[in-house]
């Protein structure tokens, strides 16, 4: 932990010359400082060469307009899987760092210092959680939603762009911790006393506490919006028990958002109340009770982590049934198991903190609350067996992340249980095997979720298919990976090796740490295969087209758009007379041909792009900084610049933009010509096996 010298506290607060990373490699050069450094350096480098790319190609303004100060909600979903995977790589990358460490550091003290080691499994584990999960499904909850629904865009589309750039702005608050200071050794969880300013007292526990504040914050927008466009904002006909799963789970992982966020924020705000001002909410002393921290922090963290699965569910509800070419079986079920999973979950948080000293009976209690978590949850397990039970079942990419979630996601879930019991979580709390459970369910459950909807999803947002060759080759790598690395921590967990650990006393350990360092290479190999299949797949664009839209003969209404859709989604908003009424068009003679052109249509008024969102999610993240750095006059500076830009907002006129009928019936009416020229197996085309079951249907 570095506590520099302040060289000119008036202007620069906290600042001093050691909490550059590249003085303190210069003054120290260890590998940990060293690898700091180049952290520190290539976020400055990555930062100039990409604007040096936008300034040769002339791109500034075309990102500006069209992309960063947009409020459709189809490009503000994009922007924040853009963050998550940027995100991703960083976080990624961290772990492999531990896995070498705690790979060579067996009887040694191996290559990080243990300081540089706490920084890195604390913006791991905080990334991952809050700028990469949370981005992630919120960008997809975003872009597939109201395609799903039936709706022009999300109920308010100026907070939701807010709500994006906090994100953003909390995003580049981790960045900024490479290149100035350093970041917190308190974990993702950020436990007092030991992130009270007496035992950490750099900046570090600071960078952690407002990125994650802004990060709340923008999840419970985030969260507000979703819910009330789907309460308000559903085209006509279309009922809740006609929604789509995914629909579905995304108005209940918005409402867990909307209850589960504001005790994170108000637990991190009040430990700032703690650092800043000397209170006492979580100290031992003048009445203050660590405890309050454990439950607030849990009483989010627990629906957090259903938070981030519930999306996922719904995304494989999709992939199962189209991908078994059958509609989902137990429709019904199904929606009850996410709503019953959605209010269990805020009945477990205890079971984070048996150890921590309330009674048996409340253990027991919480246990068995926990416990039930399984039951809707194995309903949604065999419900989907059940879907591909008997189906055509394809073999795309999405699906195989799916079986692949499907055979892991239940080892996990039952290791899940075994936490649930008091008594053994008594062995097993804070070990590697606590660590193995939640990756377990985090990526084979969340992460792999996210990729089947990335796969599934993308030809409709961006007009061409992903390449499949290569998607295969990557979803090899994600599984194979995460077996290596993840299945020997269980061993090593029940073995008695604690979680955090910098470096190993017990020799019997290396042979499975150098198994779980070999997958941690893997899945880093999984992640350069997806780059790699990007780019492979721009370059090959031209033979992957999506003419119709409908590249897996699809089922829910965002398949019956072209892609991308037009920034109003549909040409005429659709009237919805069954579960799945674009599948049934489709498919049945006697139905209307959902390729037909409307009686007549309308003028249409959508949000025009706005700056000032923008300016106050940025504005944000420097009045943190300030915070931070303690340059009060910079905080100052930045929240009125947040309010002007409010009152800008509110005073502002010509905030909306009329799309005239006629050109609404030009490029709809082209369309649809260009979709009816086309023969239906080939507007529907994947793999040589989607076209058996294609050719099948069809006869
Ligand atoms: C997406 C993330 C996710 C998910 C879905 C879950 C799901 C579950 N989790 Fe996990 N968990 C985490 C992420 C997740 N967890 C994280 C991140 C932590 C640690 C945080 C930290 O300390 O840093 C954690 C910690 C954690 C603990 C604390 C342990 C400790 O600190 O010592 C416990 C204890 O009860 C627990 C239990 C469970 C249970 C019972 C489920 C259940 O929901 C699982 C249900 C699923 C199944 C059971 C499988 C399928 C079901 C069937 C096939 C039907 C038949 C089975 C039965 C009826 C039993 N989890
Ligand atoms: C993809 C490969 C991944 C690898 C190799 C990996 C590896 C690790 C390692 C080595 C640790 C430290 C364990 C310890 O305490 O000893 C860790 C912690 C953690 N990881 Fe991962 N991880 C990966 C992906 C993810 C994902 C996708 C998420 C979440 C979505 C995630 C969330 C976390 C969390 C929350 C912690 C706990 C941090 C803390 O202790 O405060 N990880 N991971
Ligand atoms: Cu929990």
């Amino acid at each position: 932990m570095t506590v520099s010298v302040p060289l000119w506290p008036a202007v620069l607060g906290r600042f001093g010359w050691q909490d550059l990373p590249f003085v303190r490699a210069w003054e120290n050069p260890t590998i940990s400082e060293i690898i700091g450094a180049f952290a520190g350096a290539l976020v400055v480098v990555g930062a100039i060469v990409v604007a040096a790319l936008l300034t040769r190609y002339g791109k500034w303004r075309y990102l500006w307009t069209e992309w960063l100060t947009s409020l459709d909600h189809k490009k503000i979903g994009i922007m924040y899987i853009v963050v998550a995977f940027v995100m991703l790589s960083r976080a990624l990358v961290e772990a492999v760092l531990m896995r070498m460490q705690q790979a060579v550091a067996i009887e040694n003290p191996g290559f990080l210092s243990p300081d540089h080691f706490g920084q890195l499994f604390s913006t791991h584990g905080s990334i991952m959680i809050f700028f990469m999960a949370m981005p992630f499904l919120t960008g997809m909850i975003n872009y597939v939603l109201p395609l799903q629904i039936g709706a022009r865009d999300m109920a308010f589309p100026w907070a939701n762009s807010i709500a994006l750039w906090l994100t953003i702005g909390a995003a580049g608050l981790m960045m900024a911790s490479l290149v100035v200071g350093e970041f917190s050794t308190g974990g993702w969880s950020g436990y007092p006393p030991y992130t009270e300013r007496a035992f950490s007292p750099g900046v570090g526990v600071d960078y952690w506490i407002w990125a994650v504040t802004l990060g709340s914050i923008g999840s419970t927008m985030a969260g507000i919006n979703i819910a009330c466009t789907v309460y308000k904002l559903r085209a006509s006909g279309m009922r809740f028990m006609r929604m789509q799963m995914f629909a579905w789970t995304s108005l209940c992982t918005s409402i867990l958002m909307i209850f589960a966020m504001p005790p994170l924020t108000v637990a991190t705000l009040l430990l700032a109340l703690d650092r800043y001002l000397g209170f006492h909410f979580f100290t031992n002393d003048l009445g203050g009770n660590m405890m309050n921290y454990a439950n607030m922090f849990w009483l989010f963290g627990h629906p957090e982590v259903y938070i981030l699965i519930l999306p996922a569910f719904g995304v494989y509800s999709e992939v199962v049934s189209t991908f078994s070419t059958k509609d989902l079986y137990g429709y019904t079920s199904l929606v009850i198991a996410t709503m019953a999973i959605a209010v269990l979950s805020f009945t477990v948080w205890v079971h984070h903190f048996f150890t921590m000293g309330q009674s048996a009976n409340v253990n027991a209690a919480f246990g068995i609350a926990t416990m039930t978590i399984g039951v809707p949850t194995g309903v949604k397990i065999y419900d989907w067996i059940w879907t591909m039970f008997r189906g055509e079942v394809r073999f795309a990419v999405p699906m195989l992340y799916a079986i692949a979630f499907m055979m892991t996601f239940v080892l996990g879930g039952f290791t899940g249980i075994i936490l649930a019991m008091p008594p053994l979580d008594y062995l097993v709390h804070n070990t590697l095997f606590l660590v193995a459970h939640f990756h377990n369910m985090l990526i084979p459950g969340l992460l792999y979720g996210m990729l089947a909807g990335y796969h599934y999803w993308f030809p409709k947002a961006f007009g061409f298919r992903l390449d499949e060759r290569w998607g295969r080759i990557a979803f090899t790598c994600w599984v194979v990976g995460f077996y290596l690395a993840f299945f020997p921590l269980y061993v090593l967990g029940a073995s008695g090796m604690a979680r955090r650990t910098q470096a190993i006393f017990e020799p019997s350990f290396r042979p499975w740490l150098y198994v779980a360092g070999v997958g941690a290479f893997v899945l880093l190999a999984a992640l350069t295969s997806l780059g790699i299949q990007l780019w492979v797949s721009i370059r090959d664009r031209a033979k992957t087209r999506v003419e119709a839209g409908d590249p897996w003969d699809g089922r829910g209404l965002e398949w019956s758009v072209s892609a991308p859709p037009p920034e109003y989604n549909f040409a005429v908003l659709p009237l919805i007379d069954g579960r799945n009424p674009f599948y049934d068009h489709k498919h049945d003679e006697d139905q209307p041909d959902p390729y037909a052109s409307p009686a007549a249509y309308e003028d249409i008024v959508v949000p025009r792009g706005s700056a000032t969102s923008v300016v106050i999610g940025l504005a944000a993240a420097v009045a943190a900084f300030g915070l931070i750095w303690e340059i009060w006059g910079l905080t100052i500076v930045a929240l009125q610049v947040i309010v002007a830009a409010v009152v800008l907002r509110s005073f502002g006129r010509d905030q909306h933009r009329t799309i005239p009928a006629a050109e609404v019936a030009r490029e709809h009416e082209a369309w649809l010509a260009r979709v009816r020229a086309t023969p239906a197996i080939p507007r529907q085309l994947e793999t040589a096996a989607v076209n058996r079951g294609l050719a099948e249907i069809v006869a």
